[in-house]
């Protein structure tokens, strides 16, 4: 099934302008300044119940665990908390502001390729959920640290399965060369399993992979238990090794422009379940709890950052430049990974869209162009311009280059609109530049 346009779901207000979450968006601009970046609250709570429900339908045990690289904000914490989910960081600063956003300590989990001894202590300090144990080295670290303290930790084994999604090279993480896990084929995810398993301060509650982000078809994720299957049984039967969960990762996709065609969450969910069921029963194993940890997908479609129009450029028969106040300090992904996006001009959504433009930044960058060709009616400085779709790894990835201020960010849900993360201030910028 072909998904509509995304300009024929834009909602609109009686004034005709572009609404989020039943907020006027030229309203938000003028109370909370620009650019901004605006969430519709509902599209994350239906994607979340997406998500779960299609679990709770098969009946299996699950965990959905928010990944918070996407969008990490206090707010956001307090919400997905609220909704039932856990959560991944990948920091100690995810890590704190997961705690001060209320996620219960024992639903969070902490991943990485290289977490310092520093974080580990946190998260031991903190007892959460568990430590997806990525290297040799970590379970060095962390054996020291348990040690030190006395205390135990319960951890999950983080293995490359040998995939290769089909995605970005740069966000395709389940190949042998990548840099996160270890790997099946050479024998070094079976020798850290030993070592963990050996290790009476470390509690195996199972097994991850992570094959990539930005992900359409359920495809690599049946490739995926396939292959975390046999590993288990494989394990099984030379350890005695029976896992209590089998993390199957992120990377379900979403939608920035109308070519993107992700498979909706329950697709993907329905399939890995499928999967799992077949598997596990072939393997004649104990059934795994299954979690996944979506972050794009929970997070992208609900946001959209709106920005002031301002200078333009004409080189006739060649291209129209539309500069905004933002730019790539505000979403770096068309400049990392030529991400695709779309405009809508927010004051006039339904006006005749009559230019091909290139929409850039303020950014001293030739890099710095937001939408390529963007289908727009005639732009005038003042207009407000938002490009949807912008709510993962967008604030998260932001910037301060060339000092500019990182954008506020609302939730807005039924009418309302709440301030979640204030603007920077150029004092902001200052606080930490001592002069000589
Ligand atoms: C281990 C892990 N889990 C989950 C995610 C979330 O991915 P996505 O935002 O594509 O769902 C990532 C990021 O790619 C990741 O590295
Ligand atoms: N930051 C990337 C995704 C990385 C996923 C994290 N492993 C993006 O914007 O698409």
């Amino acid at each position: 099934m072909k998904l509509t346009s995304l300009s024929d779901e834009i909602a609109t207000n009686e004034a005709g302008h572009l609404t989020i979450g039943g907020v006027d968006t030229l309203e938000l601009v003028s109370k909370y300044g620009s650019p901004l970046i605006a969430y519709d609250v509902s599209k994350i709570k239906s994607q979340i119940n997406h998500f779960k429900q299609a679990f709770i339908d098969a009946d299996v045990p699950y965990r959905v665990t928010y990944a918070s690289k996407a969008f990490s904000a206090v707010a956001m914490y307090q919400l997905v908390a609220g909704e039932g989910l856990g959560c991944d960081v990948v920091s100690g600063g995810e890590l704190v502001a997961a705690l001060k956003g209320g996620m219960p300590a024992k639903r969070i989990e902490f991943h990485g390729n290289n977490k310092l001894p520093v974080e580990l202590e946190m998260a031991v300090d903190a007892q959460i959920g568990c430590i997806v144990v990525d290297n040799f080295q970590e379970i060095a670290f962390l054996n020291k640290i348990l040690k030190e303290k006395d205390t135990t930790i319960s951890v999950v084994v983080r293995v490359a399965p040998g995939i290769e999604a089909e995605t970005h090279k740069y966000i395709s993480t389940g190949q042998e060369n990548s840099k996160f896990g270890f790997d099946v084929h050479s024998g070094q995810a079976k020798k850290a399993l030993k070592e963990l398993i050996d290790n009476p301060r470390m509690n195996v509650l199972g097994v991850h992979c992570h094959i990539g982000s930005q992900i359409f078809a359920a495809r690599g994720f049946v490739m995926a238990v396939d292959k975390m299957v046999s590993l288990l049984k494989q394990w099984n039967e030379e350890f005695g090794f029976s896992a209590k969960l089998l993390n199957l990762g992120g990377g379900f996709g979403a939608r920035y422009v109308d070519s993107d065609q992700p498979s909706p969450a329950e697709d993907f969910v329905e399939q890995i379940i499928a999967e799992v069921k077949k598997k596990i029963s072939e393997a004649n194993l104990e059934f795994p709890e299954i979690w996944i940890e979506p972050g794009r997908s929970l997070a992208a479609e609900a946001g959209t950052t709106l920005y002031t129009v301002g200078s333009r450029k004409d080189v006739e028969g060649v291209c129209h430049f539309v500069s905004v106040d933002g730019g790539m300090g505000d979403n770096i992904r068309p400049a990392l990974y030529q991400a695709k996006y779309a405009a809508i001009l927010a004051n006039k959504p339904h006006a005749l869209k009559e230019q091909i433009v290139t929409v850039v930044g303020k950014y001293c960058e030739s890099g710095d162009i937001l939408v390529k060709d963007a289908l727009l009616p005639i732009t005038h400085p003042g207009d407000t311009l938002a490009v949807p779709s912008t709510g993962a790894y967008g604030y998260t990835m932001a910037s301060n280059y060339n000092r500019n201020p990182r954008p506020a960010v609302v939730f807005c849900e039924n009418g309302e609109s709440k301030l979640i993360i204030r603007r920077e201030t150029y004092e902001d910028l200052l606080n930490y530049d001592l002069g000589l």
